[in-house]
């Protein structure tokens, strides 16, 4: 579970990671570009954004939003209440474009590689694990 002072130090080291990233799109197309060389079944479900070309506007576009989301996700960490409310609604966003339990796993494990790329040790690996998979299992 994803205790207190996890989701504080999971805020903070977000700030460093992506709050202070010169350039955000790069962060998300680093992710993506994992995701997708590793499970290109997953640019089906992105059609519509443009999968099939991950530098094309319309998937930078749709990487931010993911990223933002998440952002929003990640500062409401230590308010469990609006946490739980923003997770229904990206639920809900979510729940029928019938995407597999597993590719938030999958987007899980290359978030965590990126976030170590950009951390090292600094990374809280069990912090982040506990957090994110309290956030992710809520919208899968
Ligand atoms: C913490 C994890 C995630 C967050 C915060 C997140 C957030 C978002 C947000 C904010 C949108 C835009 C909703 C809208 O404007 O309608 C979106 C759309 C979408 N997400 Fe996620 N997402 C996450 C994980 C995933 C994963 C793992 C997948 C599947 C691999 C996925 C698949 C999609 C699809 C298919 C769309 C719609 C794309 C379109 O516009 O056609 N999401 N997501």
């Amino acid at each position: 579970d994803c205790n207190k002072l996890e989701g504080l130090k999971v805020k903070l080291q977000w700030a460093r990671a992506f709050g202070t990233a010169h350039d955000r799109l790069a962060f998300g197309l680093e992710l993506w570009k994992g995701i997708l060389r590793e499970h290109p079944e997953i640019k089906e479900p992105f059609g519509r954004v443009r999968g099939d070309n991950i530098y094309s506007p319309e998937f930078g576009a749709h990487s931010q939003r993911v990223l933002s989301g998440l952002d929003i996700t990640i500062s409401m960490l230590d308010t469990p209440d609006m946490l739980a409310a923003q997770l229904a609604h990206l639920k809900s966003q979510h729940v029928e474009r019938n995407l597999k339990p597993e590719f938030f796993d999958i987007f899980l494990n290359h978030l965590l590689e990126v976030l170590g790329d950009h951390l090292g040790t600094n990374l809280d690996f069990t912090a982040w694990k506990d957090c994110i998979n309290h956030i992710i299992d809520d919208i899968k």
